[in-house]
């Protein structure tokens, strides 16, 4: 198990070292009007799994929002401290 600090690093390292067959790199590939449609589709899965499915689904529906949340945070050349400061 990971934590979101933890998952942030891994992803970071990722996206400097570009290792073959890593997603975060597709998906850095992509450009961010492709993790944005993938951040608010996460978004939007969130939602109904709290309308309409388990705790569990919300909790892995959830950990994919974080994910291209930070992703998207990445691709933007952002650190967690340039959010934490508004927290
Ligand atoms: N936590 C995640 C994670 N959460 C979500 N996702 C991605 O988000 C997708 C989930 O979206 P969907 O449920 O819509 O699944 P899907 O429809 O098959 O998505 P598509 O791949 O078709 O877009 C997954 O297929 C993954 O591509 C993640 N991809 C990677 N990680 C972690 O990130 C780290 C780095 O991963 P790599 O870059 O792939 O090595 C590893 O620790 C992984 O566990």
């Amino acid at each position: 198990m990971k934590n979101f600090e933890e998952l942030f690093a891994e992803l970071s390292q990722k996206a400097q070292e570009r290792p073959e067959g890593s997603g975060t790199v597709k998906e850095l590939d992509a450009g961010i009007h492709t993790i944005g449609k993938k951040l608010l589709e996460e978004a939007g899965e969130v939602w109904i799994a709290a309308e309409y499915e388990s705790d569990e689904q919300v909790a892995l529906e959830a950990s994919q929002l974080l994910y291209h949340l930070q992703v998207m945070l990445i691709a933007r050349d952002l650190t967690l401290d340039d959010v934490y400061r508004y927290l």
